[in-house]
């Protein structure tokens, strides 16, 4: 048997030991795996409790069981869900049955979505905020990921699509018809008004996502600046606990140090780095040398200060750099050099002073970078790029008019055609086989 028709089965919940694990099996034998683990079927979509047991009748466990007849289930075809406790070897000896079954095997990552795709339960766009939704850390992730599964921008890409078929149907039809290959005005005048809607629409949709496409691994914050400020002391309290190692040497941090942060729903990345100084320690340097380098790439620095220290030294990229004076609780630093900074903030790390403005400041920052979120319908690069396909396509449809209708329907088609792989209808099996395989197994 083809492995596209084999019955595929994982460990769809977390890893073992947990509570209660679920497996789920997807295939034309889901059926006849589940009688002969469970013996009698539930009533489809409803819950029963069965002693399972394995071919030679010997007990497995005491579980629940589902079973979803197909096409009415989440990948399209026949579903048979086993909830049971999730031991390792519960787990093992339910897989062990059920792989004794003929023309079954072990799904690949994402192979459960990727058939729910190709049964037409899901297109490309909603299998990506799939996938996006099991890894959202953070509420905004999570919302704009369920957005996207529900299907807002794929059904927005759909109906550009039909629109834009319609549009070519009247240019072609025009074409057809006229001898000279002039397409009248009355079928070229509605066509043009559709593309330049069409073109409105999807530039509309582009403008408006912002940074929304890094949501997904969140912004990245360097805490960064001379010896001895507090640096270490500061990531700790941001995490929350000690992160990093504190001392009163100078020179202390020399790895780069990060945190996950989720503030206010928005995933933040936060690193310590080496204070930047000239040394002459061989692994100092190298800190320092990678604490320049992932400032430099950073979306914001705070550049730390403490009292007698200035401000100087701080990079001048492209990334905002707030100074936070640090240590207030010793009294007042050096006068922070006001030119070319973007905020400055006054803090004790230590006593905590001043933090609370500071957070909610990254909030604020966040909440910028990111664009309110709830309107950004596109969320990788792969979307944002197909759909500047379309918009350009469109555009140069509507430059070549004069040269002549053929040159505006093979416009549109590409425009189309950048619809289409949007979608996922069109694509090649490799360019769905790189997508699908960076999704979880049991998904
Ligand atoms: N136990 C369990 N929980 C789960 C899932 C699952 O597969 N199993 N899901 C897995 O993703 C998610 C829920 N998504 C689902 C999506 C579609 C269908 C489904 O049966 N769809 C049918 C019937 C639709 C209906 O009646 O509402 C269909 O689309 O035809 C089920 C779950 C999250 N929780
Ligand atoms: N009084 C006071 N001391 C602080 C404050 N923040 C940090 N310190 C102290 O300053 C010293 C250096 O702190 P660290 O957090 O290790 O400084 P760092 O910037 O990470 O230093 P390096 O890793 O060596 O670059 C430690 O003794 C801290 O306890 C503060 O707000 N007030
Ligand atoms: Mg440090």
């Amino acid at each position: 048997m083809h492995p596209r028709e084999q019955t595929i089965f994982a460990l769809s919940s977390g890893r073992p030991p947990s509570a209660i694990a679920v497996v789920r099996v997807s295939g034309s034998q889901a059926n006849q795996i589940l009688a002969a683990l469970a013996g009698k079927l539930p009533a489809p979509r409803l819950a029963g409790r069965r002693l399972l047991r394995d071919v030679a009748g010997r007990p497995i466990d005491d579980a629940v069981v589902l079973w979803f007849p197909g096409p009415a289930s989440a990948t399209g075809e026949d579903v048979a869900e086993f909830h049971v406790h999730g031991g390792r070897a519960v787990l093992s000896a339910l897989l062990a049955a059920i792989s004794a079954i003929p023309n079954t095997r072990a799904a690949e990552p994402g192979e459960f979505t990727r058939r729910a795709f190709e049964n037409g339960k899901l297109d490309l766009t909603e299998a990506e905020g799939l996938d996006d939704l099991i890894h959202a850390d953070t509420d905004r992730q999570r919302r704009q990921a369920l957005r996207q599964l529900q299907g807002l921008l794929g059904n927005r890409a759909r109906d550009w699509r039909e629109r834009i078929i319609e549009a070519s149907a009247l240019i072609e039809a025009g074409i057809d018809f006229s001898d000279e290959g002039d397409v009248p005005a009355e079928l070229m005048a509605p066509a043009l008004k559709m593309i330049r809607a069409l073109h409105g629409e999807i530039t509309e949709v582009l403008a408006a996502q912002g940074h929304a496409e890094r949501l997904r691994d969140g912004l990245v914050v360097a805490i960064a600046g001379p010896p001895n400020v507090g640096k270490s002391t500061l990531i700790n309290q941001l995490a929350r606990r000690e992160v990093a190692i504190v001392s009163p040497h100078a020179g202390t941090t020399r790895d780069v140090i990060e945190v996950q942060l989720d503030l206010d729903g928005y995933p933040v990345t936060v690193i310590d780095t080496a204070g930047i100084r000239e040394t002459d320690d061989p692994v100092e340097q190298e800190g320092v040398r990678r604490a320049r380098a992932r400032a430099a790439d950073a979306d914001l620095v705070l550049w730390l200060t403490g009292p007698g220290v200035d401000a100087e030294g701080r990079p001048v990229g492209t990334a905002p750099v707030w100074v936070v004076r640090n240590k207030i609780d010793l009294g007042e630093g050096a006068p922070v050099a006001e030119a070319a900074v973007d905020r400055t903030f006054a803090i004790s790390a230590r006593r905590g002073d001043g933090l609370a403005e500071l957070i909610e400041a990254l909030v604020g920052f966040a909440g910028e970078f990111f664009g309110t979120g709830e309107g950004a319908l596109v969320t990788r690069a792969r979307q944002r790029e197909l759909l500047r396909q379309a918009a350009d396509g469109l555009q140069r449809g509507l430059i070549l008019v004069k040269d002549g209708e053929e040159l505006v329907a093979e416009e549109l088609r590409a425009a189309a055609y950048a619809l289409g792989r949007l979608l996922g209808r069109v694509d090649v099996e490799d360019v769905l086989g790189a997508i699908f395989q960076k999704f979880c197994i049991g998904k």
